[in-house]
């Protein structure tokens, strides 16, 4: 498999994503988005950062780059696509998935450790885990608030569209547990097929075990990236 991680102007996390990726024994190259998708991709990273700047909002300009069609085509082919933070408000705000990340509660930059719970494990981003598992992440985004209608969380939910849900270590959803003021405490979710998804914290930052391990992570972010195995 070859997994483009595209980079914009503003992308800061597309080198962690190739790292993490070569780790796993994933063939990978970042490309440019200008440059298009090479015709060979079968999986595809958007990457965090501050794609422009988060101008507008946070991955707003970069949803407009005509990448994101290729993105979107190939998505369609069944390529695996996975966005994260950064990446997450590119896909949203290019309607590959639902809903909008928007400023945290907080209104401040927050970098953490944070839980989560496995919602759906019958994904690619998520088979190397049980249903109602407790995930430890790093988070590091401003505007990381997923926001939705009520009854489009209601069909998300009944159609199992939600990953992933951030919960205190013995995997109780609780407000204290929601770092950002998520709506339903929702952490990531699939597009119209399993084989997209966005989150908002980060699997490349937790999977070297040299990195992971000093900075109390651990590796779980492995088990999301297997998808591209
Ligand atoms: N780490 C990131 O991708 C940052 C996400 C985003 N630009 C924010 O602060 O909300």
């Amino acid at each position: 498999m070859t997994v483009a991680v595209v980079r914009f102007g503003g992308s800061n996390c597309d080198r962690d994503a190739l790292a993490a990726l070569d780790h796993l024994g994933v063939d990978a190259d970042i490309v440019w988005h200008e440059d298009g998708l090479p015709s060979d991709t079968d999986g595809v990273v958007v990457p965090g950062g501050f794609s422009y700047g988060d101008y507008l909002r946070a991955g707003a300009m970069a949803a407009r780059s005509p990448v994101m069609e290729e993105v979107r085509a190939a998505a369609d082919d069944g390529v695996p696509v996975l966005g994260v933070c950064n990446g997450a408000q590119i896909g949203s705000e290019s309607g590959l998935t639902p809903g909008a990340f928007t400023t945290n509660r907080s209104a401040r930059f927050q970098c953490e450790h944070v839980h989560l719970r496995v919602e759906n494990a019958d994904t690619p981003f998520t088979r190397a885990f049980d249903e109602g598992e407790v995930l430890s992440l790093p988070i590091a985004h401003g505007e990381g608030r997923f926001e939705i209608t009520d009854d489009a969380l209601a069909d998300l939910e009944s159609e199992d569209r939600v990953l992933f849900r951030y919960c205190d270590a013995a995997g109780a959803v609780t407000e204290a547990a929601n770092p950002n003021g998520s709506k339903g405490n929702v952490a990531g979710v699939l597009g119209e097929r399993d084989h997209v998804a966005v989150l908002m914290p980060h699997p490349e930052r937790a999977t070297l075990p040299d990195i992971a391990a000093p900075n109390g992570a651990g590796t779980d972010g492995a088990g999301v990236l297997a998808a591209f195995q």
